[in-house]
């Protein structure tokens, strides 16, 4: 996710109050791109929504998913759901606006039932907007439970505007690539404010339904701005041809691709993957190097099981097979403001980013220290050992040490308490969920303060596979 940025009530957010329910202030181009949806399912590999530790604990955001599907980082600040007559957004430390209260309320009361009130909600979309039917995948399992935790914690964050905004940027500018377009929103925003006043019935009265069309209108505004403004300086989507396909272990593969146009992205970031097998499902991934001058970038795949897009990346893809790529995204990148060592923590093909990284200090000819943890369950699932031991041998001040939890009799965190000290270290996890939140703890424990720990989203980490 892009770094947050401070959003004025003009900054794109002051769509709402006029011109019928959610009607965008203005379009972006009619032409745009005519693909997959404006919603995606569970994410397979990589982690999405870098954020700082102390994001944790909430939900992190998901960077694609349907216009209301808010996953937001933690901290809270100010109001996105505006007050009442003052729809745009507002700064500033305070408590919970009216209409942050009521949307909560809300919220609470349909979150017993969120599986019904999101099948009520795709079922009206779909009857009153059958058009939109081909946006989404064929398969809608994983995406039927999204749009309500979503909304869960954006209920939770609404008064995060500067978070908020900088992430619903992110989610406008992924969604070009499914083919949303502004006229979508209004469906999107009917159809969910149908499903809760259904299911909310207890708690729901006209105050409560200005305040939902309020947030949805400014939600909506500032995703179809980004989704504009983007139009202007890059495409919604790229081809990547696979030019080669490494398979490490049974189950692990590094897949590496051209991309047909310049991809500008950073090391650490991630992508969103559609294969030609799984039309309109996207799944996210780590680019596995730095941007490179022959503009070829790998990933790290490993089949999960009923993982449709891990699967056939592995077991189907062959050089010359076409993919898609979204834009990239995620801050778990370097900075290079700072000459602080790196401690890196990589659990399986979480090595990948770390990897990127790694080759990022390297290229910018700091001499900082680097010092990363390679965790993995056996030697035999130590795919990348090799990549990681010849970058130490070529840079004096990167050490590597790989942790197998069955030699070792611990894992990955427990293993950095041996080491040290890291308080004037920045610290990156990249691996599991389990890995991402005991690390975490780990290096609060050791003195790492939470802003220089970064990681991926846990959230979107949770809802691995197909
Ligand atoms: N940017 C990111 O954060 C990325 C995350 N990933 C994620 O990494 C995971 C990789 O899966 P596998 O290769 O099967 O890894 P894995 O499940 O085999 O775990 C690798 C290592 O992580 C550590 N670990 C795992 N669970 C832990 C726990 N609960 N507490 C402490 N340490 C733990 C252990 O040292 C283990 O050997 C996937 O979930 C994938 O989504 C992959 C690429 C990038």
């Amino acid at each position: 996710m892009d770094a947050p940025t401070t959003a004025s009530a003009d900054n794109g957010t002051s769509g709402g109050g006029s011109g019928g329910w959610f009607t965008p202030r203005k379009q972006p181009a009619e032409d745009a791109p005519q693909s997959a949806p404006p919603a995606e399912p569970a994410p397979e590999a990589a982690a999405p929504q870098p954020s700082a530790a102390q994001s944790l604990s909430a939900e992190p955001s998901s960077p694609e998913a349907l216009p209301a599907d808010l996953r937001v980082p933690t901290q809270r600040s100010t109001a996105l759901a505006a007050q009442p007559q003052e729809p745009a957004v507002q700064s500033g430390a305070q408590s919970a606006s009216p209409d942050a209260l009521l949307i909560r309320r809300t919220m609470a009361e349909v979150a017993p039932i969120a599986d019904k009130v999101t099948s009520y909600f795709y079922a009206l979309l779909f009857v009153r907007h059958p058009d939109l039917r081909s946006l989404f995948p064929a398969a809608m399992d994983t995406q039927r439970d999204r749009l309500l935790k979503a909304l869960l914690t954006a209920a939770e964050h609404i008064d995060n505007t500067e978070v908020l905004v900088a992430y619903l940027r992110n989610l406008g500018r992924g969604h070009r690539k499914y083919g949303t377009r502004a006229e979508h929103y209004p469906a999107v925003g009917e159809c969910l404010i149908g499903a809760l006043s259904r299911y909310a019935s207890g708690s729901w009265d006209a105050e409560t339904e200005a305040a939902w069309v309020r947030a949805y209108t400014t939600i909506s505004q500032v995703m179809i701005d980004a989704a504009a403004a983007d139009e202007l300086r890059a495409p919604a989507w790229w081809y990547a041809e696979i030019v080669a396909h490494d398979l490490r272990t049974p189950d692990v593969a590094v897949v590496t691709v051209r991309p047909d146009q310049p991809y500008p992205f950073l090391a650490g970031q991630y992508t969103s993957l559609e294969t030609p097998w799984w039309p309109r499902i996207w799944r996210h991934y780590s680019f596995a190097s730095a941007p490179r001058s022959d503009g070829l970038m790998s990933f790290h795949v490993k089949a999960v099981p009923a993982g449709w897009v891990s699967n056939a990346l592995v077991h189907r893809a062959r050089p010359g097979d076409v993919i898609r790529l979204g834009p990239p995204t995620g801050s778990m990148t370097v900075d290079h403001t700072t000459d602080s060592g790196l401690l890196c923590l990589g659990g399986g093909t979480g090595i990948a980013p770390i990897k990127a990284l790694v080759e990022d200090v390297a290229e910018h000819g700091e001499r900082r220290t680097v010092e990363v943890f390679y965790g993995a369950r056996t030697d035999h699932d130590l795919y990348d050992i090799d990549t990681m031991l010849r970058l130490q041998q070529s840079h004096p001040w990167l050490s590597v040490r790989a942790v197998i939890d069955q030699q070792a009799h611990l894992q990955l965190p427990d293993a950095i308490r041996e080491y040290g000290p890291w308080n004037e270290f920045d610290a990156y996890l990249s691996g599991p969920p389990g890995m991402i939140r005991s690390g975490v703890d780990a290096l609060r424990n050791i003195g790492i303060p939470s802003e220089r720990i970064r990681h991926d989203s846990v959230e979107e980490l949770v809802a691995i596979g197909d």
